[in-house]
């Protein structure tokens, strides 16, 4: 596999969406009744495609969502976010049989349609629930008829046709930057992987009992220590949960602080912290860990998880671009795992391409640059700083530590902390780092595309 070209210029990616379509209004408003997971899975569609768009994550905690039994939560979360990773197919399907665009409110409600006809639900149920919410949109009552016939026809033809339309391809915004930097086939891989999930990957508190948890969980043992499951399992109710044995993390984001091989005892800072998986395999190693982050929902997460897995770190709230330790000590080690777009963890949020434009990109690659700068003046002479992003574009990884080496003079990578079991040879990239993508493992089912750097202070 080819590490990816880079491109010249950090021109922010273009912008190629047009309008959103218009907010539809809020049927839970004018219904008190619990919402099924279906009625949750539209308003949740209607959110993520409407003029304000939200990101599925941030739905998770939504008041209106309360309510409701948890796995109904859990199951319209899964309807959304399918719907949403097949939206292209669903589109393509549903206008065979539409003259003109419904309104965006009736369209969702084909899409949900469609996608639960493809794969497999019995067209009777799916049909007259769905029509009898559309009789429920306010002034589209009289789309009922049409939403009947459209899914009835779609019933017919959804479940041979679904898999041969092409893999969903992501918006312009993306596409390009992306077939600049590692070609169109690349891409294409890419986006084939990201339209068929991901599984689920574990980590174990304790790396030497992995194999063990493996075998009791009936996951697969991956290359890098990781434990891999089916996706859908009752994450809750699987041994090992409740005493923290160990904690869900793509595979791909374990790296990081394996890369950063943390010893029991040094004085480590994980900066941009939250939810903190990256956290609990430095605390597990016996690290003194201090954990910063922004946001303090997020940081919530972190603590919850701090208490289920017993482990114990320093939980500071506040911005890594101004934070100075009290008493001025300077840290053994550093992780900086900086926000970004994101981009590499598409499989598991096909609602981001969706969300995004695009235009934020050119601020967090300058903000992933001073968080950097300041990290580096921060650490101890000689210690090691793990630079890493969930992205896919060289921009927000290989150009940053490109970019950083050529502003700090004495500072250099490490490459021999990339000799690790599991770790091909092939990820390495020219300047020392390593380049994760979606499509690498396709025969064990994926992983997240990340980039990610051990860097050394000069001496
Ligand atoms: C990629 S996520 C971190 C994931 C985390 N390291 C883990 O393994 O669970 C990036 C984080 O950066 C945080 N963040 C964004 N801007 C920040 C800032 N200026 N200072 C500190 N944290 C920030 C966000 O709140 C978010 O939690």
């Amino acid at each position: 596999m080819q590490n990816p070209r880079k491109p010249r210029s950090r021109r922010p990616a273009p912008q190629t969406q047009g309008p959103k379509p218009a907010a539809p209004a809020d049927p839970q408003d004018r219904a008190p009744r619990i919402p099924t997971a279906r009625d949750a899975a539209l308003r949740m569609l209607n959110e993520v495609l409407g003029e304000d768009p939200r990101l599925l994550s941030d739905l998770r905690d939504a008041p209106w969502l309360r309510p409701m039994p948890p796995a109904d939560r859990a199951r319209a979360l899964r309807l959304a976010t399918e719907t949403l990773r097949g939206l292209e197919r669903c589109d393509r399907l549903l206008f065979n049989h539409l003259k003109k665009t419904p309104p965006p409110e009736i369209l969702n409600i084909l899409r949900l349609g469609c996608y639960e006809l493809a794969t497999g639900a019995a067209a009777h149920g799916v049909v007259n629930d769905l029509v009898q919410a559309a009789g429920r949109v306010p002034k589209q009552a009289h789309m009922k008829g049409l939403v009947n016939a459209v899914l009835r026809k779609t019933a017919e033809e959804a479940p041979v046709q679904w898999t041969r339309l092409r893999a969903p391809r992501l918006p312009d915004w993306l596409r390009e930057p992306l077939c600049e930097a590692y070609g169109k086939p690349r891409v294409s891989a890419f986006e084939l992987a990201q339209s068929q999930g991901a599984p689920l990957d574990l980590t174990p508190r304790d790396p030497s009992a992995a194999a063990d948890w493996s075998e009791k969980l009936g996951g697969v043992l991956l290359p890098i220590g990781s434990i891999r499951l089916e996706a859908g399992q009752q994450v809750s109710a699987l041994p090992g949960y409740d005493d923290g044995g160990w904690w869900i993390q793509d595979a791909a984001a374990a790296l990081p602080a394996r890369i950063l091989a943390p010893q029991a005892g040094e004085n480590i800072l994980d900066l941009c912290a939250a939810p903190g998986g990256k956290t609990l395999q430095l605390a597990a190693a016996g690290a003194r860990v201090t954990a910063l982050d922004l946001s303090e929902n997020r940081l919530k997460r972190l603590q919850e998880n701090l208490q289920r897995t017993g482990l114990t770190a320093s939980v500071l709230g506040g911005d890594a671009l101004e934070f100075q330790p009290e008493d001025g000590t300077l840290y053994d080690a550093i992780l900086l795992d900086a926000p970004c777009s994101a981009t590499g963890t598409i499989r598991r949020h096909p609602d981001l391409p969706l969300v995004r434009e695009g235009d934020e990109i050119g601020g967090l690659i300058e903000l992933q640059a001073a968080m950097l700068d300041h990290a580096l003046t921060l650490l101890k002479p000689g210690g090691r700083l793990i630079f890493c992003t969930c992205s896919l574009i060289p921009d927000e990884g290989e150009c940053q530590v490109e970019e950083a080496l050529a502003r700090h003079p004495g500072l250099s990578v490490d490459r021999d902390a990339l000799t690790l079991p599991g770790v091909e040879p092939d990820w390495i990239t020219e300047e020392g780092g390593l380049r994760l993508t979606p499509d690498m493992w396709p025969d064990l089912g994926g992983m997240d595309g990340f980039y990610m750097a051990c860097l050394r202070k000069g001496a």
